[in-house]
Parts: C-alpha cells; structure tokens; sequence
C-alpha cells in the first residue's frame, strides 16, 4: 500500500523528497561502503536534483545510475544522463559515479546486453529508486503501449530496449524486478494535469493500462508517493 504525502507545491515536495532521500543514503553509508541511487529523468525531477545536490553526503561513496534512459547520446537535449549530470551532479555531488544506461552501441537492444554486467555489478539491495509518471502512467519507461510491457513487468532480467509507440525515442528502461531491488521507492509526481491520472493509478483497474500501478500496487518495497498539485 503505497503512501501519499501531499504539499503545498512543487518546490515543497521535491525538497521533501531531497530530505527523505538524504535521509535514506545517509543509513546506508552508515553501514556500508558504498550505495546506489537510481532516478528518473523527464522534466519533474529538476528541483528535487538541484535539492539533494545541496544535501551533505559521502558523495564520493555513492553511484547514480537511471531508472530509464532515451535512446539518444547524452549531448542530445532528450538525454535523462544529460538532466541528471546537468543538475544532480553538481557541486559536491559531482564526486558520485555515474552509470549511464546509455552507450555508443548499434541497437538499444546491444546496449541492453551489455548493461546487463554493469548492473549486476551494482551493490544490492538499492539504497533509494525515485520514479515518475508520465502523463499515460508510464513509470521508468514501462509505456502502456510498448510492445515490451509484458516483459518489462514479467522478467528476470535487469534492463531491457521498449520500442513506445507514443514516444519520440526508444528507450532503455529498467525492468520491474529491479526498480523492486531497492530498500525504499519514491514516486514523485506534480501538476494539475496528473492529479486526475494519480489517483486512477491509485484505484482499481489493468496494470497494462498504467504501468505505474505495478509499482503502487507491489508490497515487497515500501513506496511513498510525493505530490503536489
Ligand atoms: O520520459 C520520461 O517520462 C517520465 C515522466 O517524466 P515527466 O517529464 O512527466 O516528469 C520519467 O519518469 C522518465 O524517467 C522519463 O524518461
């Protein structure tokens, strides 16, 4: 069963979320030498990216890598590596590693099997996964149109190419299984537009028909959903 936290506006909930987020890294790096923080990209994350690049961490102790990534090289204005290298790693947070999803292969499905090594390279559990929802309730890139949302809801493996009809790229997207390999999830989410789509998501209906109800729905992670009007 999924949290809502609701507030005031949008700066409000993403310097929640940086403090939250913080919070839950901070633990990790307690106990352990290093850990892992996966974020989305898309437009919604900008303000929570520049607040937790203000957060005091052991940056130098922590990898950020995607939950999901276009398939365009990170100089091109769509890249999510570009948003979060631009944003996130700044400052202080530029000393975190960084693991693209992107790479200079011929296919997104090359650039799928040769992640698969990197990934599970990656200490587990997750310290923190941060999502969005796009305005069709995709969530990473798990689209409901893609010819790949099956897979990506259904298999072992940790990443996967999604072909979306109704998106400009294809993509490379995490798949369900390990967005869940995480101690924590966060979904943020904002703007009138999405009021409506959030709380469907929330009530019953397909999967297929919002991805991000698999996340919503799951109980093996907990999940709070950050939101502002
Ligand atoms: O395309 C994407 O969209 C979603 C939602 O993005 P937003 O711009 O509506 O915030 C995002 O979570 C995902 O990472 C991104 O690739």
């Amino acid at each position: 069963m999924a949290r809502l936290l609701e507030y005031a506006d949008a700066e409000t909930a993403a310097a929640a979320l940086a403090l939250h987020v913080a919070g839950r890294l901070r633990a990790d790096l307690d106990s352990q030498e290093r850990t892992v923080l996966v974020v989305s990209g898309g437009k919604s994350p900008v303000p929570f990216f520049r607040a937790l690049a203000a957060q005091p961490l052991a940056w130098e102790r922590l990898i950020v890598t995607l939950a999901d990534e276009r398939w365009v090289p990170p100089d091109h204005p769509d890249s999510n590596e570009a948003l979060v290298r631009r944003h996130l790693l700044t400052g202080r947070a530029a000393a975190a590693r960084m693991v693209p999803l992107w790479s200079a292969s011929a296919t997104p499905e090359a650039a799928a099997q040769a992640l698969v090594p990197v990934l599970a390279a990656l200490p587990r559990p997750f310290g923190q996964v941060v999502l969005g929802m796009g305005e069709d309730g995709h969530v990473a890139s798990l689209f409901p149109d893609a010819p790949e949302l099956q897979e990506g809801l259904r298999t072992a493996e940790p990443v996967l190419a999604v072909h979306p009809g109704a998106a400009p790229h294809p993509r490379l997207s995490l798949s369900l299984a390990t967005l869940l390999q995480s101690r924590d999830l966060a979904l943020l989410v904002s703007g009138e537009p999405k009021a409506r789509l959030l709380e469907r998501a929330l009530g019953d209906g397909p999967v297929e028909e919002l991805p991000v109800r698999a996340v919503l729905r799951q109980a093996a992670v907990p999940v709070s959903v950050f939101w502002a009007p």
